[in-house]
C-alpha cells in the first residue's frame, strides 16, 4: 500500500470517527459523552501523523511575555507575510510612511513544510503543526532557526536610543540619578565621515572584529568590552564618529554627563543600569571633574598654571567651573569601569573624547582601559574628497579642476573638517559646486595668510625677547662684573 493510499484510508477513518462523535454528542447523556470524548481524542492522536507544539504568549507564574512567542511573531512578520492572505499593518519606527506587515490574528501560514498559526483563543499562542517524520528536524534545527532569526530581525528593526543621565530630586530631597532616553536618529555613517580611508577601514575592521568576538573574548577570559579614546581639536569629527559607530554596530548610546553625577555611588548606579549592545560615551573627559593633573593641582592649592587654558573653548571652560560640586573622582571612575561595569553582560563599548590628550591622567587611558587611541585631525585632501561627495555630489573619481588648488592649500594650512564642511555647503539654490569650492579656496587662503601673520608675529616676539635677554646680560656684566 503506497503512502497516498494510506493517508486517504486514515482520512476516511478520521471522518468516520468524527461522524460517530457527532452522533454521540447528539444522542448520549453528558457523563457518557465525556468518556467517549476522552477516548476519541486518544484514538485520533494515535492515528494522526501530525504533531503540534504550542508557544503561548505568556509563560511562567509571573506572566512574563515569552521570548519564543515574540521571536516567532517577528520571524513570521518578516518571512511569511508574503504568503499570508490576511495581514496586519503597523507603523514602523515612528515613521509616518513606513509600515511593517504581519500575519493577522488567526491567519495561518506555511513555512515550507510546516504550518504556523495563531490560535484564535483569547490567550494568544502559536501552534506549530508538522508531520511526525520531521520531529528531529523541527526540534533540532527548525525551532532554533526560527528563534534565532526572529531575535536577529528584532535587533535590526529596533530603534536605537540615546540615553542621557539626569538627576531627579525625590521626597526628602533625596537625589537619584537616572537615564532618560530619546530615539537616536543621527544620520552619521562611516561612509560620510571625512578621514583618511586607511584609518577609517582600520576602525571599521576593529569594530567588526569586536562585534563578532563573543567566543574570542570568552576564550581569552576577558570581558567583552572595548575602550576607544578619540582625541583631536574641536570640529574634527569625534562626536560624529561616535554616532557613526552606533549606527554601524546597531548599539544604543549612553551619553554620560559626568558633571551631573553627584558622587561615585551615583556613577555606579548609572553604569549598572546600562544595557549590553551599547556605547557609553564620556565627552571632553579633560573637562570632567577631578580627572586631570590640573584639577588635582587646584585642589592642592597650587593654583592653575595651565598655559593651554586660553586656547580652550569658552563653553568648556565654563562647564569646568561648574563641575566643582561633583564628587566623582578618577579612582571612582576607574573602579566602576574595571569592576562593576566589566562584570555586567558583554558587548559594550566605552568612548572617551578629549581635545587635549596630553593632559589626561595616564591611568585613565592605559591599554586595557582605552584599548584603541584614535586621533581625529585637521582636514586632509582625502577627507575633503568625502565632504565634496557628501555636500556637492562630486564623484570621488571626477577630479574637479579646482581640486588641485584645494589639495595644495590643505597641505599648507590647518583647518578642521567642520570648517571645510561649513564652507562648501551651498548657501542658496543658485550655489553650484564651482561657487562653493571658490568659497572654500577663499577661506583657505585667508586662513593661510592669518597663520603666516601669526608665525611672523611669534618670531618677532621671540627675537625681541632674545634681544632683551642679550641686553640684560650685557648690562649685568657692566654693572656687577658678573652675569645674572
Ligand atoms: N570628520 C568629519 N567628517 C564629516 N563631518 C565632520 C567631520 N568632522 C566634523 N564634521 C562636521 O562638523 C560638525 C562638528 O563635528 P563634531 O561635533 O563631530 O566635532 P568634535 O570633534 O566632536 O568637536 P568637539 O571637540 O568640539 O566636541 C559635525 O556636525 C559635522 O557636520
Ligand atoms: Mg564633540
Amino acid at each position: 500500500m503506497g503512502f497516498e493510499e494510506m493517508w486517504s484510508k486514515i482520512g476516511s477513518i478520521m471522518a468516520t470517527i468524527m461522524f460517530m462523535y457527532a452522533m454521540f454528542e447528539k444522542f448520549f447523556p453528558p457523563h457518557l459523552r465525556m468518556h467517549v470524548q476522552k477516548y476519541t481524542h486518544k484514538l485520533a492522536s494515535f492515528l494522526s501523523p501530525y504533531i503540534q507544539i504550542t508557544f503561548p504568549e505568556f509563560a511562567g507564574e509571573r506572566l512574563k511575555r515569552s521570548e519564543a512567542f515574540t521571536a516567532i511573531q517577528t520571524y513570521l512578520s518578516a518571512t511569511s507575510s508574503l504568503s499570508a492572505k490576511r495581514l496586519k499593518a503597523e507603523v514602523v519606527k515612528d515613521s509616518q510612511t513606513q509600515v511593517v506587515l504581519s500575519m493577522d490574528d488567526s491567519e495561518e501560514v506555511s513555512d515550507d513544510l510546516f504550518s504556523f498559526y495563531p490560535a484564535s483563543d483569547e490567550k494568544r499562542y502559536y501552534i506549530l503543526s508538522f508531520h511526525k517524520r520531521y520531529r528531529d528536524l523541527i526540534a533540532h534545527s527548525y525551532i532554533p532557526h526560527v528563534l534565532e532569526e526572529g531575535k536577529a530581525i528584532k535587533i535590526k528593526n529596533r530603534q536605537l536610543k540615546l540615553y542621557t543621565n539626569n538627576c531627579s530630586t525625590g521626597w526628602y530631597g533625596w537625589n537619584r540619578a537616572k537615564w532618560s532616553n530619546v530615539t537616536f536618529e543621527h544620520p552619521a555613517r562611516f561612509e560620510t565621515l571625512a578621514m583618511e580611508p586607511n584609518k577609517k577601514e582600520e576602525i571599521i575592521n576593529d569594530l567588526t572584529k569586536f562585534k563578532k568576538g563573543k567566543e574570542y573574548y570568552a576564550k581569552i577570559g576577558k570581558a567583552w568590552k572595548r575602550g576607544y579614546l578619540l582625541y583631536g581639536p574641536p570640529g574634527t569629527g569625534k562626536s560624529t564618529m561616535i554616532a557613526a559607530m552606533a549606527n554601524f554596530l546597531y548599539y544604543d548610546v549612553y551619553d554620560l554627563e559626568l558633571t551631573s553625577v553627584k558622587d561615585n555611588t551615583q556613577l555606579r548606579t548609572l553604569l549598572i543600569e546600562t544595557s549590553s549592545k551599547s556605547i557609553l560615551v564620556i565627552e571632553d573627559i579633560d573637562c570632567s571633574l577631578d580627572l586631570t593633573g590640573k584639577r588635582r593641582n587646584k585642589r592642592n592649592g597650587k593654583g592653575n598654571q595651565d598655559n593651554d587654558e586660553s586656547n580652550k573653548d569658552p563653553v568648556k571652560n565654563a562647564e569646568e567651573e561648574d563641575n566643582k560640586d561633583s564628587k566623582v573622582t578618577l579612582s571612582g571612575l576607574l573602579n566602576c569601569i574595571d569592576g562593576i561595569w566589566s562584570a555586567c553582560a558583554g558587548e559594550r563599548i566605552i568612548v572617551f573624547t578629549t581635545n587635549f590628550v596630553d593632559k589626561l591622567d595616564p591611568a585613565l587611558i592605559r591599554s586595557g582601559r582605552m584599548d584603541k587611541h584614535i586621533e581625529l585631525s585637521y582636514c586632509c585632501f582625502e577627507a575633503f574628497k568625502v565632504l565634496a561627495t557628501n555636500y556637492l555630489d562630486i564623484d570621488d573619481h571626477h577630479h574637479h579642476h579646482l581640486f588641485s588648488i584645494v589639495e595644495r592649500l590643505l597641505g599648507e594650512v590647518n583647518v578642521t573638517p567642520a570648517d571645510v564642511a561649513e564652507k562648501i555647503m551651498p548657501k542658496s539654490n543658485s550655489d553650484d559646486s564651482e561657487i562653493c569650492l571658490k568659497n572654500l579656496i577663499e577661506f583657505l587662503e585667508s586662513a593661510k595668510k592669518k597663520e603666516e601673520e601669526e608665525d611672523e608675529e611669534e618670531s618677532r616676539l621671540k627675537e625681541e625677547k632674545e634681544r632683551e635677554h642679550g641686553e640684560l646680560k650685557n648690562n649685568g656684566v657692566k654693572e656687577n662684573g658678573f652675569i645674572h
